[in-house]
């Protein structure tokens, strides 16, 4: 159903397939007829419909005209240019705005989905928002009057990590961002932003190239940020009317214009597990829209007491109006076509759906101007006097003095129009000299153009090369005449040579990064028209040759951030090491297109992860790797390829291996940081909410499988298995042995071979699992001080197994030996047994003197499980119950802590080594059990019982005596810890 005129209206569009999704052959799951947007799941064929004010169907049915513009191929085309869009939606914003009321337009999807395309537009398909600033000024020309006054401002800022950046200010922007206040009488504005007047179109175009050179100028240290970041536009128009005794009134309307951040960035999904997941605000603007829009659709539907939650962002603050205040206020959806979006489609179309919902109430804003100005000099008294009344300190006089400020600055507007309009004027005239020059430069010279993940942003900096040398380098170098901004750009970075007829470049040290077409190159190259360049670690940039060399019909759009990153990938072999079938079964190949273009999206992420860990010192490297057996996870529904980070330490050659979830989380968190960083020169973080620490852990190393099926027939497994990594290379071998045996583990002999397994029915099974040793680990080779294990679950997944550490050998002797005993043989078990293998997977241990004192990695110990000792062997149950009462103990003193003063870290932190003390001690005292078994196990076997077996029997003996004696008093050491943790927390 169309909405009735107050409230937000609502448009899908839905684009083009890209090259990406060309290639991939992929399937268009979106439909429109009429009102209504069908969307159908690519996996079971599932529809689900939407009706909105506006469909718009830009996916097919179109064709270029010689300009470059889109349009309909035929009469009965279904193709939306950018025409059409708007009439529906451009032209109703200017109307509402001539009357007086304040308009909104916001774009939402994910990233590449065409939220620039429809607000901004590409080169001759111009978006909403410059025809309706053409518009607008086409239709002042027309309204020409000598008793009205038309006036324009414009503004433009981004939205980064809740800091607001002026884009129309050149160079440095203020420390930590504009700040959002608020006043009674205006609601939320932004302190100080810059605001243009303008009296023609030429103006406002000039003022969007600046504003997104600034942008692009901001990101190239983060090639991707601009995708991450909000981009708001706002025009004031102003008619002001005189009459003929003198006195005038103010029509006012302000039309704000929102390209949004990519929506996928809203949410954290992947990052479960993470113990920073809480903590990462991940687009907090984005997740408040959403949440405001749910509270105001809540309010439509008819439910009472619903907090709208505008203060939680800056983003929401400044649209507060524009969403149920008021505005009239239209939202673009723009959607992928594609099958690999739909779930993200999916959801944005829902977004939409709710959206549509939200009552506005507009109203139009008209006063004579002598009542404006009168007002606010009441306001401003009255805040004067407020001010006298609370002294001149204090953050509430602050508040105060903003909002004379802001006042003053407002009656000055009243009153000084001409005279801003021809201040501005001549800044403009002074730019845009400058800028007519560097175009003539570049349209006769080589030069490099910018390659931006937005693509919007793609050439917005030009660098042309005069003959002879150009150095390229970092800002403010003597010497350099072509800075660039980015990370790893050396002082003196590299050498271009133009020598009239050939361009060539250079390195300028062994130190600089220079990547061209994909490849890095140390020596002097020649370059050619069209190559593409990376600069240190993130600056990617096209080269456009000599005039000469150029095509009339160069496609430079298909050199675009997608382009760039897919050839490095393929440059570094990914693509090659991802088309090598799998050595068991059939290679799903749209599962490793999906997994290599993850991969794709992934590295710029990685270098930047990398680039500030750089800057901040941190020592730690991001490699991204291809998961590709599915071995890590014992459950069935493992995915067969899997993106991960390999995070390693470079000092202390530490090694965690992250899920692209938890990275891309991460990597916000160390977003903010650096943006801290920059702006004040600091990033201190505790270690517990360091994006680059984690405790040391174990980390998987490889697997290997071992089919259980003879022990269904009791006969003998005896074999070395090659334990394969995530690569599938093989990482170290492993001796496996499995036993049938009897009840008292005697192994059995041939004649106890069954020949029809169905004969174990009913009966018991005994079998050992032997892992004698385990050789050529290459994570121990790499470095000594490390150590391994093994551990697995059985099919049955009630039996597991998990051997001693072993440091320091890549020989390691783990000398482990389990008996498992079934005392009725079940179908299913035998089942099992027929059909499934162990899956032994090779873990690496990392630290063997670190105690860690997190919280995490306590009640990560408290989880543990005691493996009780099989046979022979005292029963340490008991443990287990202690166990659960210290965690519970631990519990109620965390809460009272929290209780009396908001933090437990101080008091855990003893208690956490109490705690650690006590599992190495039982872990010792379980390696001492296992040998002294092993032992007993090896005189039972060979039968031989000399004087030497009888001392090691009674030293078996003594020292599970003194064992024992150890472990009741670590046991009551630990519980008087934990009553003082108590104690001590009451007290506090
Ligand atoms: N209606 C359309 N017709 C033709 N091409 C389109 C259309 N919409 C989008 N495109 C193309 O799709 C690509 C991605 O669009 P666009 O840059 O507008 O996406 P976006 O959502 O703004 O992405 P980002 O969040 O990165 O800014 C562009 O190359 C654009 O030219």
């Amino acid at each position: 159903m169309p909405s009735n005129s107050d409230s937000v209206k609502v448009a899908v569009r839905v684009r083009p397939f890209n090259q990406r999704e060309k290639n991939a052959k992929s399937k268009c799951v979106i439909s429109m007829d009429g009102n209504t947007t069908t969307i159908t799941n690519p996996e079971n064929g599932d529809i689900k419909s939407f009706s909105f004010d506006h469909c718009y169907w830009s996916h097919d049915e179109c064709k270029e005209d010689e300009t470059g513009v889109f349009t309909p191929d035929s009469e009965t085309s279904k193709y939306a240019d950018q025409n059409l869009v708007f009439k529906d939606l451009g032209q109703g914003v200017l109307d509402n705005a001539w009357q007086g009321y304040n308009a909104t337009l916001f774009a939402y999807g994910q990233t590449g989905s065409g939220k620039s395309y429809s607000m901004t537009g590409y080169g001759a398909n111009k978006g909403i928002v410059p025809i309706t600033c053409g518009e607008l000024f086409n239709a002042i020309e027309k309204n020409k009057d000598d008793n009205k006054q038309l006036r324009v401002t414009f503004s433009m800022l981004e939205i980064y990590n809740e800091q607001i950046r002026d884009l129309l200010v050149k160079g440095k922007q203020k420390q930590g961002g504009l700040k959002v206040r608020q006043s009674p009488k205006v609601g939320f504005y932004v302190e100080g932003l810059k605001q243009v007047p303008v009296s023609n179109y030429r103006e406002i175009e000039q003022l969007m190239e600046q504003g997104a050179i600034s942008r692009t100028t901001a990101s190239t240290n983060m090639n991707a940020t601009s995708s991450r970041s909000h981009m708001v536009i706002t025009i004031k128009f102003e008619q002001v009317f005189m009459n003929t005794s003198g006195q005038s009134t103010t029509k006012s309307s302000e039309i704000n214009l929102v390209d949004l951040a990519g929506s996928e960035r809203a949410n954290s999904t992947g990052a479960t597990g993470d113990r920073l997941k809480e903590g990462a605000a991940i687009n907090q603007s984005l997740s408040t829209l959403g949440n405001v829009i749910s509270a105001l659709a809540d309010i439509a539907g008819g439910k009472k007491k619903v907090l709208i939650p505008y203060r939680d962002s800056v983003l929401t603050k400044l649209l507060q109006s524009a969403l149920g205040g008021n505005s009239r206020t239209i939202m673009i959806a723009a959607l992928s076509p594609a099958d690999i979006n739909f779930d993200e489609t999916l959801s944005t179309l829902r977004y939409a759906d709710r959206a549509k919902k939200i009552q506005n109430n507009a109203v139009i804003n008209e006063s004579p101007t002598e009542r404006l100005i009168r007002e606010l000099k009441e306001e401003n008294d009255r805040l004067l006097e407020m001010l006298k009344s609370h002294g001149q300190k204090g953050n509430n006089s602050e508040e105060l003095k903003y909002l004379l400020a802001e006042n003053e600055r407002q009656m000055g507007n009243q009153l000084s129009w001409e005279q801003r309009l021809e201040e501005a004027r001549s800044e403009w005239e002074k730019t845009f000299l400058n800028s007519s020059k560097e175009k003539a430069d570049w349209e006769q010279l080589p030069y490099i153009m910018n390659i931006n993940e937005d693509s919007q942003l793609n050439g917005v900096i030009k660098h042309c090369f005069d003959k002879g040398k150009t150095v390229i380098g970092k800002e403010n170098q003597d010497g350099v005449n072509i800075a660039i901004k980015g990370f790893s750009i050396q002082a003196e970075h590299a050498v271009v040579y133009n020598d009239g007829k050939k361009m060539y470049i250079e390195p300028s040290s062994t130190q600089s990064l220079i990547n061209c077409n994909g490849a890095r190159i140390k020596t002097k190259t020649q370059l050619h028209h069209l190559d593409r360049l990376k600069f240190g670690t993130t600056s990617l940039f096209l080269f456009m040759s000599f005039t000469s060399e150029r095509g009339p019909q160069d496609q430079i759009d298909k050199y675009n951030y997608d382009y760039f990153m897919t050839e490095i990938a393929e440059h570094e072999g990914l693509a090659v090491e991802l088309q090598t079938p799998k050595a068991h079964g059939d290679e799903d190949q749209s599962s490793t297109t999906t997994v290599f273009h993850e991969f794709v999206d992934l590295m710029p992420l990685i270098t930047e992860a990398n680039a500030i860990s750089e800057e901040l010192n941190k020592h730690v490297k991001f490699e991204a790797e291809v998961k590709s057996s599915a071995s890590h996870e014992t459950t069935a529904k493992s995915k067969d390829k899997e993106v991960l980070v390999k995070v390693t330490n470079t000092l202390t050659r530490k090694v965690w291996i992250w899920s692209k979830g938890k990275f891309i989380n991460r990597k916000n968190i160390m977003d903010q940081m650096y943006s801290e960083w920059s702006d004040s020169g600091q990033a201190k973080v505790s270690k517990k909410n360091d994006p680059f620490w984690d405790p040391v852990e174990d980390v998987f190393l490889g697997s290997c499988h071992v089919w259980l099926q003879p022990v269904a027939y009791r006969v003998e497994v005896d074999e070395h298995f090659a334990v394969h990594n995530y690569h599938g290379k093989e990482e170290a071998v492993i001796h496996v042995q499995i036993v049938p045996c009897n009840e008292k583990g005697k192994p059995m002999v041939e004649d106890d071979i069954l020949v029809d397994s169905d004969e174990l029915l009913g009966h018991p099974l005994y079998f050992h699992v032997k892992l004698p040793q385990c050789m050529g680990v290459r994570w121990v080779m790499e470095d000594n001080s490390r150590g391994v294990y093994c551990r697995c679950v059985l099919p049955d997944e009630k039996h597991q197994i998990v051997t001693n550490r072993i440091w320091n050998k890549p020989h390691s002797e783990l000398a482990f030996t389990k008996q498992i005993s079934y005392k009725k043989v079940s179908a299913k078990i035998l089942q099992n047994l027929l059909t499934q293998s162990l899956v032994l997977e090779l873990w690496g241990t990392q630290d063997k003197t670190e105690v860690e004192h997190t919280e995490e990695h306590v009640s990560r110990h408290l989880d543990v499980d005691i493996i009780s000792p099989t046979n022979g062997a005292p029963d340490y149950s008991f443990l287990q119950k202690e166990n659960k009462q210290l965690k519970e103990a631990l519990e109620k003193s965390r809460k009272t802590a929290h209780h009396q003063n908001g933090t437990t870290n101080g008091l855990d932190v003893d208690l956490a080594k109490n705690i650690q003390i006590f599992f190495k001690d039982i872990r010792s005292v379980q390696l001492q059990i296992q040998n002294m078994k092993d032992i007993a196990e090896g005189v039972q076997k060979d039968g031989k019982y000399n004087g030497n077996m009888k001392s090691i029997m009674e030293d078996y003996v003594t020292s599970l005596e003194t064992t024992d004696k150890q472990l009741s008093t670590c046991v009551q050491a630990l519980r008087k810890s934990v009553m003082d943790t108590i104690k001590k927390n009451k007290s506090k």
